[in-house]
């Protein structure tokens, strides 16, 4: 390891060079890192700042001459969590989750990007960092932002509130895709009365990356191509990951090339 490198992302400011990102996009996969940073036209990668850990990060250049930092967060609140108070000290003031999710509203396909709004935040991580009735919303410039970018490209959008949860299987209330079929009594119904309370979609890190964004004091947002379809189905629709996750990369660029 690299000295002076934060632990876990594996880099540190000095290593950002002389005009660093202040934005960073931040995705739960590796691999969806990977890909921005060295598959998107319009995007020169710069650098490979770490792999550690599969956390894998990158400073690029956009069109615009633009440093980025494309980061990973890993998935679920604790990693994110990690991940986010590193990339605040290496001086990281605007982080958007480029991820992916599960649709709960019924007018919501696979393919389309949910934009949070807000997120009911049930991620135990986040109560380590701030009360459970914090509120955890997103940013709302790099939120209209992202909506305007994803108009602009044409992307099939919707902007609300997200539930983001601590598990996949059972949080998100599977029982027939999961190996325990028997749900808590809590969780029976659940995505039914978040549907009833106008919740768009589950994923599980924007809660968490909301409320740190309020404590720390740095500006985020969310936006997640849509996977599965709760209304119909458990199953993730993998026939459709990667042109959805196409989408909300393009709409998060596009938005970060439009940032002063
Ligand atoms: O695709 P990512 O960004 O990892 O996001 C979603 O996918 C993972 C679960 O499959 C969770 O991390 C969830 O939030
Ligand atoms: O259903 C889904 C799909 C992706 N990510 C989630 O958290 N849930």
């Amino acid at each position: 390891m690299k000295p002076f490198a934060l632990y876990h992302i594996g880099f540190n400011r000095q290593d950002l060079g002389e005009s660093p990102p202040r934005m960073a996009l931040l995705c739960g996969d590796p691999e969806r890192s990977r890909q921005i940073a060295e598959e998107t036209p319009g995007v020169t990668l710069l650098k490979t700042l770490s792999l550690q850990r599969g956390l894998n990060s990158y400073l690029v250049r956009l069109a615009n001459d633009r440093p980025l930092l494309i980061a990973t967060s890993g998935m679920g609140g604790p990693s994110l969590s990690i991940v986010v108070n590193e990339l605040y000290q290496v001086g990281i003031r605007q982080m958007v989750r480029v991820g992916t999710c599960g649709a709960i509203a019924d007018n919501i396909t696979t393919g389309s990007v949910v934009i949070s709004q807000a997120a009911l935040c049930r991620q135990g991580a986040a109560e380590d960092i701030a009360p459970l009735e914090y509120p955890a919303a997103a940013d709302p410039f790099l939120t209209v932002a992202l909506v305007e970018a994803a108009r602009t490209l044409d992307i099939p959008w919707h902007l609300g509130i997200t539930a983001s949860v601590d598990t996949f299987y059972e949080g998100q209330e599977r029982s027939q895709s999961s190996a325990n079929p028997r749900l808590l009594r809590r969780l029976q119904g659940i995505t039914e009365e978040y549907r009833q309370l106008n919740i768009l979609n589950y994923e599980m890190e924007a809660g968490t990356l909301f409320k740190m964004s309020g404590v720390y004091g740095f500006a985020a947002a969310c936006i997640c191509a849509v996977l599965a379809d709760r209304s119909r189905s458990e199953k993730v629709e993998i026939e459709k990951k990667e042109q959805a996750i196409q989408g909300a990369i393009q709409v998060a660029l596009h938005m970060a090339l439009r940032q002063r």
